[in-house]
């Protein structure tokens, strides 16, 4: 069992890209937290992004899903959940595309059933009567795609109007909006980060700079949507970790805040990036870039993605480490060490 004198904060899909990085993170920056990781793991999650931290005191992972009541309700008082910190989520478009119902049950129920029973677990207890919350805050984990699409100008603001266009940015929208609306309601202390595109290790194999790398090494072809110009904000993942961190801890109360790399690239340019830094490391005859294939676009792809992250650089002091070239290359070496034994 935990140690009482710690708080103990509840992380949700913590076996997930984003997740996974977080949590040896926190764990190790702040010495007085217990974690409890509730994951149901998906296809997406991966025990052995945890490895580091399997066996540690601190942190506890319960296999289970955020629509289950029951459970949740239960994970709050047995370990007094004080703060909530919210990843779990279907995250991929283009399965969203083909089966959107997952991700409403998941992203915007999910969502509900864990805000709902956090609020009422916190608001039966005499801390909260007395003094308001005290730290208990919960924070959504949350994406730029909510905005829409932008055209070759401008930039996401948290004041940009939603416009989601895709099934799985809806059900981020929407529950965007459900986290607001306990705020705004009730009282409850709530925040909400949206990240742009995340890149790092760990990330599952469906996404775009993971399927460039491993179909790369194997000589297969490296399937771009449409004509490849559209653009991405690539944020690397530690560095979003740093942003929620701040956020969590430092951000207004009902607030919502943008986290995004300022590292705009058409998904040629992340092509030719990753190929020409597989061409140094693991030269073969041809360039790996010749096994580009231009496919079929996504259904309702959204063109480009910006963020403006003036608001939590200017609020929190956030600013990201790392810049697109060194971060790239730690990412690639990372998949080199998965995908080949060196
Ligand atoms: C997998 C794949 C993707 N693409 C294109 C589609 C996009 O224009 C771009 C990135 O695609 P990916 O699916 O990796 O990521 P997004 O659709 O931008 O969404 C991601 O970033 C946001 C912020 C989230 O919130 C999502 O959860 C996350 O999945 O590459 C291809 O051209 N070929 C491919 O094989």
């Amino acid at each position: 069992m935990f140690s009482k004198q710690n708080k103990t904060i509840l992380i949700t899909g913590g076996a997930g890209f984003i997740g996974s990085n977080f949590i040896p993170y926190f764990l190790e920056k702040y010495p007085s937290y217990n974690i409890v990781n509730l994951d149901v793991l998906t296809y997406a999650g991966d025990l052995s992004n945890l490895g580091e931290i399997e066996g540690l005191t601190r942190y506890k992972f319960i296999k289970g899903d955020i629509c289950n009541r029951e459970l949740v309700e239960f994970i709050f008082s047995e370990y007094d959940i004080r703060g909530v910190i919210h990843f779990a989520a279907e995250s991929h478009v283009d399965n969203s595309i083909k089966n959107p119902g997952v991700f409403i049950e998941t992203n915007v129920n999910g969502t509900f059933t864990l805000l709902d029973a956090a609020y009422k677990y916190w608001m039966e207890k005499p801390f909260y009567v007395k003094t308001g919350y005290q730290g208990c805050r919960f924070h959504h984990i949350s994406t730029d795609e909510v905005y829409g699409t932008l055209g070759q100008t401008g930039l996401f603001r948290e004041d940009t109007p939603y416009a989601p266009n895709s099934p799985y940015s809806a059900s981020k929208a929407s529950s965007d909006m459900i986290v607001r609306s306990y705020h705004e309601t009730y009282g409850m202390d709530t925040v909400i980060t949206n990240c742009s595109n995340n890149y790092g290790p760990k990330q599952h194999d469906e996404k775009l700079i993971p399927t460039i790398i491993r179909n790369a090494l194997n000589g297969t072809a490296i399937p771009i949507y449409g004509d490849g110009q559209n653009i991405r904000d690539w944020l690397y993942v530690l560095d979003h970790c740093n942003g929620i961190d701040l956020a969590y801890h430092n951000g207004r109360s009902g607030e919502s805040y943008n986290i995004g790399g300022r590292n705009e690239r058409t998904n040629l340019q992340i092509v030719d990036k990753v190929c020409s830094l597989l061409d140094q490391k693991v030269p073969r005859e041809k360039r790996y870039k010749d096994l580009l294939m231009m496919v079929e676009d996504r259904a309702g792809h959204d063109r480009r993605y910006a963020i403006d992250a003036s608001k939590i650089e200017k609020e929190l002091g956030w600013k990201a480490d790392e810049n697109f070239e060194s971060g790239i290359e730690k990412t690639v070496e990372w998949y080199l060490e998965k995908y080949i034994v060196r």
